[in-house]
């Protein structure tokens, strides 16, 4: 609404007629000043009725109880708004924030404590054991109780309490503290009650957005166990667990983010003191965007071009002191600080980092996959490769993020949706819920079925991941390229349907959504940079599509595939659609059939015309850009089977009652279905399906949105998402939207006093002037 318009609601409520504006000119200003007396008597210069004229706070607790009881009858529908003037009754509204505070229980805005009755009769009608779900995404019915013990202990604390107030209404400053009060008390919780890594990482999960010392954990820990050698993982590696040391992981510059070849800070080797000289010699190449490095930390894995007697030898990290470990200043030669406000809310402290001829000993470059020796010569015990393995671990870890970020999304949605009644469906029944729409059940369950799919999908690529990492710690580094590929996939895939899931929710929850208070704008916000951090997604996808053209040569010399690119080279000679009849469309089985084939059909299209147009004479550089775009669409292609699969299997091989099944079976098939009708025309051109397949399956869309319907809150419970880590008004567990909404606003700073300074600075004398004004 513009402000013309709103103006209109606040203070004449939009009867136009009598004081709306542009009627707002049409009526005789006041030709008097404005008075503290006349503010009372005059709205739009209308005199009011004895009866319509507004208290003000120095006024007796009786005057305002006899407003409230008339605002609280209003909403009761016991009193028309007619019958007062809507000049009073807005005034009522933006006056009872007040009142609020001096009428506790009994005014309108009290948060009620009992369940909203919309959400309560979701909760009755759901078709299986919401508590057995949530037991299945804990893993195991041990664990939930875990977490529940630890947000009882974490959420018990009022600093915990209070951050999602401040995440809502605080200035940066502000946020960034309670995040570093948020990481502090978190890590000394962990050392205090020595927890293991797993209840530390469901503390960190449960603690939400925002820890300023996030990449402690993140990066840095991990960077050091995985690029140190034993010597240097017993100096520095116990220091940082013990948070006796902070740090981050340095490696995006201003002028390279993606292209790491392209890296311009450089490690010089000085022989003759065995010391290495460290420097950002541009503009471009001044460390840009690292988190905790803006202003929490003291050290930092730099990861620079390392030069010994004139000669790169690629990149390669250092293990830098950057702030003093007694006044937190940089050290001599160094230049810190925070790269600014960014979209959303500052969730961690990115910063830059310029390094002017800094020395640190030869022992500080970290040793694990290559060595200089003191003289000076370069030997490397592992390719190069093996410094990503800190990468391809955080995109692991982001696919399952992606999951965090989504289920509260989609939670506030469904629940905002069973609680919220709009317009009318049958005209002789009362205003429906939004989420009977089929259009609202449209904009929802997708991602709904897509936080299912990610984290079914997630998990089962932290096994590989897990499995794998044993051998690359033992130097076999075998599975580095398949593992290299699924999680640069599964990376790219995840954050990038997660953001336009969450955003499509945001914008299902109407006005509200785009209130800071709705939770879900603050989410779209922080999931947005997900699709650029350790990977953006386009690069990432055709990292997957060089290896699966790789695969693809491989399977046409007749090599039998394994692992997650076999289906490449069966023998797909005599495809036909499995689907015979709509009944199998819900056939997971057959689905996967349909994937694994359109897959199969788009890569080895771009590879063949790869091979064409390099056959032809092109460079290979050119013919593989002349492709890009189909190579990208082979890559999601590949990423959605490989999701459809992980979910259909996990179902499979799943231990839980049948009712439980086949409410997950049920998302699951839409989940594949949703995915065929989106790109309807890569799998009519690949012709995976025929036009009459696309209809069943178009028809049993509907079907499923129905059948989901009856399960959506259930199904959103399941993920049990705390309030305090929701952060939601209209998404909270007892579905109360309306009264947190308002209790929201009353926190807002602006609303601190009644009248704004700015009034008296500027609104003040110019409405004076204007009045006075002759024309
Ligand atoms: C919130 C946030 C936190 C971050 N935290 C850290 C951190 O802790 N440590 C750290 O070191 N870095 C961090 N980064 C940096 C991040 O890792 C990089 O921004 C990211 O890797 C993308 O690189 P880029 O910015 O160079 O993008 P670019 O590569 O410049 O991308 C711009 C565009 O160019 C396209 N493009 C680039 N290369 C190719 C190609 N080969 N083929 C086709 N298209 C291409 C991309 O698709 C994209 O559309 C953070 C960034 C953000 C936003």
């Amino acid at each position: 609404m513009g402000n013309r318009c709103r103006l209109r609601t606040a203070i004449c409520h939009g009867n136009s007629r009598r004081c709306g504006y542009p009627g707002l000119r049409a009526h005789n200003p006041p030709t008097f000043p404005i008075t503290q007396r006349s503010r009372r008597t005059y709205i739009c210069g209308v005199k009011q009725p004895p009866h319509c004229q507004m208290t003000t706070h120095k006024q007796d607790a009786g005057a305002q109880a006899t407003q409230m009881n008339m605002l609280m009858d209003i909403k009761r529908g016991r009193l028309s708004h007619l019958s007062i003037t809507r000049c009073v009754f807005n005034q009522l509204l933006i006056k009872s924030g007040r009142a609020l505070k001096k009428m506790s229980n009994t005014a309108v805005g009290v948060i009620p404590s009992h369940v909203n009755p919309d959400l309560q009769e979701e909760r009755d009608r759901a078709s299986f054991n919401v508590t057995e779900l949530t037991n299945i995404i804990d893993g195991g019915a041990e664990k939930t109780l875990l977490r529940k013990r630890l947000e009882k202990l974490i959420f018990s604390d009022p600093d915990f309490q209070k951050f999602p107030d401040i995440q809502t209404f605080g200035t940066n400053s502000e946020f960034y503290s309670a995040t570093v009060l948020k990481s502090t008390k978190l890590f000394k919780l962990r050392r205090e009650l020595k927890w293991t890594d797993e209840e530390f990482d469901i503390a960190l999960r449960l603690g939400g957005q925002g820890h300023a010392l996030g990449l402690q954990h993140g990066m840095f820990i991990p960077g050091l166990e995985r690029l140190a050698t034993e010597e240097q993982k017993a100096k520095w590696l116990t220091l940082a667990k013990q948070y006796k040391i902070i740090g981050t992981y340095a490696q995006t510059e201003m002028g390279h983010g993606t292209y790491l070849k392209g890296l311009e800070t450089t490690a010089t080797y000085d022989p003759k003191t065995q010391e290495f000289i460290l420097n950002t010699p541009k503009i471009s190449s001044i460390k840009w965007w690292p988190g905790s490095l803006g202003k929490s930390t003291n050290h930092a894995i730099v990861l620079a071009t390392l030069v010994i007697k004139g000669k790169k030898y690629g990149m390669h990290p250092f293990f830098v002191q950057i702030r003093s470990m007694t006044d937190h200043t940089p050290m001599t030669g160094i230049k810190v600080g925070e790269i600014g406000a960014r979209m959303g809310r500052m969730t961690s402290d990115n910063g830059y980092l310029i390094l002017n001829n800094i020395r640190i000993p030869r022992e500080n470059m970290l040793m694990k996959n290559a060595q200089v020796s003191p003289d000076g010569s370069f030997t490397a015990k592992a390719p190069n490769q093996a410094n990503y393995a800190t990468m391809v671990m955080v995109r692991v870890g982001l696919s399952y993020y992606s999951y965090q970020l989504l289920s509260r999304g989609v939670t506030i949605g469904v629940r905002y949706s069973a609680v919220r009644r709009q317009s009318k469906l049958d005209p002789k029944e009362r205003e429906p819920k939004i989420l009977e729409y089929q259009t609202q059940q449209y904009k929802l369950f997708p991602g709904l079925a897509l936080a299912y799919a990610i984290f079914f999908s997630s998990r089962s690529l932290r096994m590989k991941y897990m499995e794998a990492y044993q051998e690359i710690k033992n130097g076999n580094l075998q599975k580095l390229p398949e593992l290299h590929c699924e999680s640069a996939g599964m990376k790219a895939f995840c954050t990038d349907n997660m953001l336009r899931e969450l955003e499509i929710i945001r914008q299902s929850c109407g006005g509200h959504g785009y209130l800071n208070a709705s939770g879900i704008a603050m989410l779209v916000t922080i999931a947005a940079p997900m699709v650029t951090v350790e990977g953006e997604t386009t690069v990432m996808y055709l990292q997957v599509a060089r290896y699966l053209v790789k695969r693809f040569a491989n399977a046409s010399t007749g090599q039998q595939l394994d692992g997650c690119t076999a289906y490449l080279s069966m023998d797909h000679a005599a495809y036909m659609c499995p689907l015979m009849s709509e009944d199998d469309c819900r056939n997971m089985s057959r689905l996967c059939d349909i994937y694994s084939y359109r897959v199969y059909m788009t890569v080895s299209r771009v590879a063949k015309q790869l091979q064409t147009d390099i056959m032809n004479g092109m460079p290979q550089h050119f013919a593989f850009n002349k492709n890009l775009v189909n190579l990208v669409r082979a890559a999601k292609a590949h990423c959605y089977y490989s999701v459809v699969k992980d979910f259909s299997k996990a179902i499979q091989s799943m231990q839980a009652s049948p009712q439980t099944i086949k409410a997950l079976k049920t998302l699951c098939c839409f989940f594949a279905i949703h995915g065929i009708t989106e790109e309807s025309g890569d799998f009519l051109e690949t012709e995976s399906i025929g036009l009459e397949q696309l209809q069943w399956i178009k028809r049993l869309q509907g079907t499923l949105l129905a059948e989901i319907r009856s399960d959506a809150v259930a199904l959103v419970d399941a993920f049990d998402h705390h309030d305090i880590s929701l952060s939601s008004a209209i998404g909270s567990y007892d579905g109360n939207a309306y009264e947190r909404l308002f209790d929201s606003a009353q926190k807002d700073p602006m609303n601190k006093e009644e009248v704004h300074p700015s009034y008296f600075q500027y609104l003040r004398p110019f409405i004076q002037e204007m009045n006075k004004a002759k024309l």
